[in-house]
């Protein structure tokens, strides 16, 4: 999907422009109740056309109101955009969110958004979850990332498919001149919320946004076109590396032989293992390869010894969360989900760690450190559940969640 010629910025989006829009970016379930796809619906103008558009391309949509709740208007605007959706024939839910700790507001209420709307999703049958970035986004994205002296991985922008945790985050607007969205909506003769805090110069991204020059625009995209390409290239490259040169275990580490040991295989593996949604630095990288061992992000890298001719990467104990309760199915650790639906009261999910010592990790050619950092269920100091593959008795379900692809995340991309 290129960006679109930006002739007349005011001329409203058809249905039959958005569905080809939305075929670029398929395959899509079918249009069934079972498994309507998701909206994301703050209420402004660009996710209420996104919502119009998409109804009027598939009739089994689901819009989710994240109330964030740090205005006192706030949950009456919520009512107002659901019941704005709903006379367009879209159904909405609203989410409200807790309090916030106090700092880093605009980080935390957007993570806490995306988690929220992950679950809601994951509740409502949604495999994908569309949301409304347009393409002054992506300039401001990418100016402001140059700004800030990214590479190429962060100048390919924002992502038009990206998975994100159990679901797919879609943009189909990413090309699109916001323009040309209040245009859609006025030519429907529909109204949406201006939210103040867009135009509060205290954010780093309104400043971004207010003070780019047409030109420092068309710079942007230029950036952007260049390290999608560049991305590309570099991908396919890597997953032809990996795919004859690393071995990634059900445990979750990764064997990488000699001759497969390069920036980009340890940059993806690192975070792979470690299950963060962010890249180790690239100094960091470099001299972790120097050294041919260490422990970076979150993960160690040593020589694989028995494993094979090359290094193997491990998730660090000393960097594991600390336990969380096992009820509802939560994340743990970035990295492992317990999908147990029934457990006991007071089960916590935590490090195998200590648990391990009865386990014999040559016979079940684990790494030592690897074993001691598999989840398990605890319960008054007692490992009461082991992971599944470990094929043993009184094991429990755990799938590895790190929601990371380790390439092709900006396959598709505006
Ligand atoms: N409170 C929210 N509830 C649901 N989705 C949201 C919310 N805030 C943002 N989003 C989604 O994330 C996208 C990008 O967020 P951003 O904060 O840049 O949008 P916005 O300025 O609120 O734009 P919009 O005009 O779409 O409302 C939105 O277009 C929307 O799809």
């Amino acid at each position: 999907m290129g960006v679109q010629p930006v002739t007349d910025v005011k001329t409203p989006i058809q249905a039959a422009e958005f569905s080809a829009w939305m075929e670029s970016l398929g395959p899509w379930l079918p249009d069934a109740p079972i498994a309507p796809v998701g909206l994301a619906v703050s209420g402004g103008a660009d996710s209420l056309a996104l919502a119009w558009l998409a109804r009027r391309w598939r009739q089994y949509v689901l819009a989710f109101i994240v109330d964030h709740a740090l205005r006192p208007e706030s949950a009456a605007e919520a009512r107002l955009t659901a019941q704005r959706l709903s006379e367009m024939g879209v159904e909405a839910r609203v989410l409200t969110l807790g309090p916030f700790p106090k700092g880093r507001l605009q980080e935390r209420a957007r993570d806490a958004r995306f988690d929220t709307l992950e679950r809601a999703c994951v509740d409502a049958g949604c495999l994908d979850l569309l949301v409304a970035h347009h393409l002054h986004d992506q300039d401001e994205t990418v100016s402001m990332r140059h700004g800030a002296g990214s590479g190429q991985a962060g100048l390919a922008g924002i992502a038009a498919s990206a998975i994100r945790g159990r679901i797919r985050i879609v943009r189909p607007l990413l090309a699109c001149h916001p323009e040309r969205l209040r245009g859609t909506l006025r030519a429907a003769s529909l109204s949406w919320v201006e939210d103040p805090s867009n135009q509060n110069r205290r954010f780093e991204r309104v400043r971004w946004r207010q003070d780019l020059t047409q030109s420092e625009r068309t710079q942007a995209r230029e950036w952007q076109a260049g390290a999608v390409l560049n991305r590309a290239v570099r991908d396919a490259g890597l997953a032809d590396l990996l795919a004859n040169e690393a071995v990634w275990h059900p445990a979750g580490w990764v064997f990488l032989r000699k001759n497969g040991v390069c920036e980009d295989s340890v940059s993806a593996l690192v975070r792979l293992v470690s299950g963060s949604r962010y890249r180790p630095s690239r100094e960091k990288v470099l001299s972790l390869i120097k050294q041919g061992r260490g422990s970076l992000g979150g993960v160690i890298m040593r020589t694989a010894g028995r494993f094979g001719d090359g290094v193997i990467f491990v998730r660090e104990m000393r960097s594991v969360e600390a336990s969380v309760c096992a009820a509802g199915q939560p994340l743990w650790d970035g990295r492992w989900r317990c999908l147990q639906e029934d457990v006991p009261e007071g089960t916590l999910i935590g490090a195998l760690g200590s648990g391990a010592q009865g386990l014999d990790a040559r016979r079940l050619g684990i790494p030592v450190e690897a074993l001691q950092a598999l989840p398990a269920l605890w319960r008054d100091g007692y490992v009461i559940g082991l992971p599944d593959f470990l094929e043993r008795a009184g094991t429990v379900p755990f799938v590895w969640a790190g929601g990371v692809p380790v390439t092709g995340e900006n396959g598709v991309n505006g």
